[in-house]
């Protein structure tokens, strides 16, 4: 673990199902690999998972079974080791490349920026060659402008003590807000094509694996399930997915489960199968069993499943990865301290217009305090910010350069369109919060378009209360012990009541409740809007008038679609400007932490 990072927690803990075969996975690290330093449930770092999956293969090995290792995307963008260096994954790259991973493919975030999905076909391909599958994905090549694949479709390979035969593919969802140098094709399509039909006719098959930067519960993968299970009524299949930052294990039938390992190197996914048939043993009596486990992502449970201790447990390779995190986050300067922040600032742990909602403070102190383009003069302005641009809670103590990229990790700016009734921003504000599914389908078929909120909280099949009915109480708020002088304050602490319980991941799937290694106790979530507004001055303004509307980027395909719904007469592409020219959100947050949250001294 990096040295800042929190000592883990013990608990109880509920043991690993290895089987013949098995496998650890990660999906969404988004930069994370420093782990996380200020929660102790996730504090092991990228070191500390390569010692990890080499001390399991070494114990499964043992008994003569396999382990593959899995990454299903958005590895970058959401975490000052990657966003704060220049080029951005500089050293994120170098520091991954260090791990065997069998499987990798791309998620949405290699795709939004021109750069990084260069960055994905000229480094991590190469780095990952042989493992890295794009069965969906094609590239404009930067030097040839030709549209190639970005990595191989699929591949066949036999492991290697046992010689189970797999046919591997790996997808990313029907996503479409890519830059242009990229082409995704929608998966229903890609099924269809020859290459993929082929690849299912495969008769010599023992399993078909398929990753992908997919929801484990999701259309996609039940077109891809239909499509193999037409040709194959029985053969096994493990599908890895991600994308919505959730724990979650879908059952396709009694021989098909999919697995999504949650967000931000919180979770290392575990997955197993027993009762597969071999290249040496082509047919089995049994049905195949299927297990999954969600590791939280510490030493504590890591020496557990290993049976180590912190002697016998780092690996030579481990170490040497953890010291490249450290080093490379001290030449980025991620500790630099930029103001404290006076109290815990949440997500979804508190309704968004409680005083602790991290929403509620940009809306109602950020923005209205520090968003004003000066060549506007006096003219009131109303901003619009997608929930979804904001991506982990603030801590209270040190607010540091790493902090700043952990809340607003993307390079969006700001544009305006000027003398915009408020009545109609209104209900722009109506559309894009309570209809956004009308925008979603008025020309454009993808579900995903309306993801505007926070990741996990569109499929949380009832996991989130809404925000109108509840407000916190004492007993839902999570447990939080102050830290000492300026220090970050820990996320909490055990619970009085139950010395070994203390709050965390309570995860509900299609297997049951029994999926996380670490028993909890749970925490509470609330609903929050897709969009949140603040007004510019402050005060509230007046129904007649009009405002500069502003909003951040990333919303203009929405706003475009929003304003036809709201019979606003703008063509937001071309009358739009940018307002404060050059400075983004995180710039923002920043300069408002540095004059508003000072440190005691
Ligand atoms: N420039 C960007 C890019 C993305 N977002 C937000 O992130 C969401 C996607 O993130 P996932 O981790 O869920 O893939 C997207 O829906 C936006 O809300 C953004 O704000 N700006």
């Amino acid at each position: 673990a990096q040295p800042s990072a929190p000592a883990p927690i013990s608990a109880p803990l509920r043991d690993l199902e290895y089987g013949q075969l098995n496998f650890l996975h990660t999906t969404d690290t988004h930069g994370w690999l420093a782990g996380h330093l200020h929660e102790p449930s996730y504090s092991a770092d990228w070191g500390d998972y390569i010692s990890f999956s080499l001390r399991i293969r070494e114990k499964v090995e043992a008994k003569g079974q396999d382990l593959l290792v899995i990454d299903t995307g958005d590895r970058v963008e959401g975490n000052g080791l990657y966003d704060s260096s220049i080029p951005k994954g500089i050293y994120l790259s170098e520091i991954l490349r260090h791990q065997h991973i069998d499987i990798l493919t791309s998620g949405n975030h290699e795709l939004y920026q021109q750069n990084t999905s260069k960055n994905e076909l000229l480094t991590t391909v190469p780095n990952f060659r042989g493992h890295y599958l794009s069965s969906n994905i094609d590239i404009y090549h930067p030097k040839t402008n030709e549209l190639v694949p970005l990595a191989p479709r699929y591949k066949k390979f036999t492991t290697q003590l046992q010689g189970i035969r797999i046919v591997a593919f790996g997808f990313l969802f029907n996503f479409n807000g890519n830059y242009n140098n990229t082409v995704v094709q929608p998966v229903e399509k890609t099924i269809q094509e020859s290459w993929f039909q082929e690849a299912i006719q495969d008769k010599e098959v023992d399993l078909f694996l398929v990753a992908g930067h997919v929801p484990a519960h999701s259309p996609e993968y039940r077109a891809i399930f239909k499509a193999i299970r037409k040709v194959h009524w029985a053969t096994p299949i493990q599908f890895f997915g991600g994308h919505q930052h959730i724990r979650d294990y879908a059952q396709y039938d009694s021989r098909a489960f999919a697995l999504a390992s949650g967000r931000f190197m919180e979770t290392i996914g575990f997955a197993s199968i027993d009762g597969l048939s071999t290249s040496s043993q082509p047919s089995v009596a049994s049905s195949p069993v299927f297990k999954r486990r969600y590791i939280d992502n510490n030493l504590f449970s890591f020496y557990h499943h290993t049976g180590l201790d912190q002697d016998t447990f780092p690996t030579e390779k481990g170490r040497e990865v953890t010291q490249m995190i450290t080093d490379a986050r001290s030449a980025l300067s991620l500790d630099t301290v930029f103001g404290c922040a006076p109290r815990n600032l949440w997500m979804t742990r508190v309704p968004y217009n409680d005083p602790d909602s991290i929403y509620n403070w940009l809306a109602t102190e950020v923005l209205p305090q520090a968003l004003k383009d000066e060549s506007r003069g006096d003219s009131p302005a109303v901003a619009i910010l997608n929930s979804g641009g904001i991506r982990f809670d603030i801590f209270k103590g040190e607010f540091t350069r790493d902090s700043a990229f952990i809340i607003s990790p993307f390079p969006n700016k700001f544009r305006y369109v000027k003398d915009v009734p408020y009545d109609k921003v209104q209900l722009i504000m109506t559309v894009l919060n309570q209809q956004a599914k009308i925008v979603s389908t008025s020309e454009d078929e993808n579900p995903y378009i309306h993801e505007l909120g926070t990741p996990g909280q569109s499929h949380a099949d009832g996991d989130y209360e809404e925000e109108e009915t509840n407000k916190a109480t004492e007993e839902t708020r999570p447990l939080i012990i102050d830290g000492a002088g300026s220090h970050q304050a820990p996320l909490w602490a055990k619970r009085s009541d139950n010395p070994d319980i203390f709050p965390g991941y309570t995860t509900k799937d299609d297997a049951g409740t029994d999926g996380d290694d670490t028993i909890h106790s749970p925490v509470k979530n609330y609903m929050v809007p897709n969009c949140i507004q603040g007004h510019i001055p402050g005060n509230k303004t007046a129904l007649s008038e009009t405002v500069d509307l502003v909003y951040i980027e990333f919303l203009e395909p929405f706003l475009v679609l929003a304003g036809k719904f709201a019979q606003l007469d703008v063509d937001f592409i071309n009358e739009s400007e940018e307002y404060m020219s050059g400075v983004q959100l995180t710039d923002l947050i920043t300069t408002w932490v540095g004059d508003n949250w000072k440190c005691d001294e």
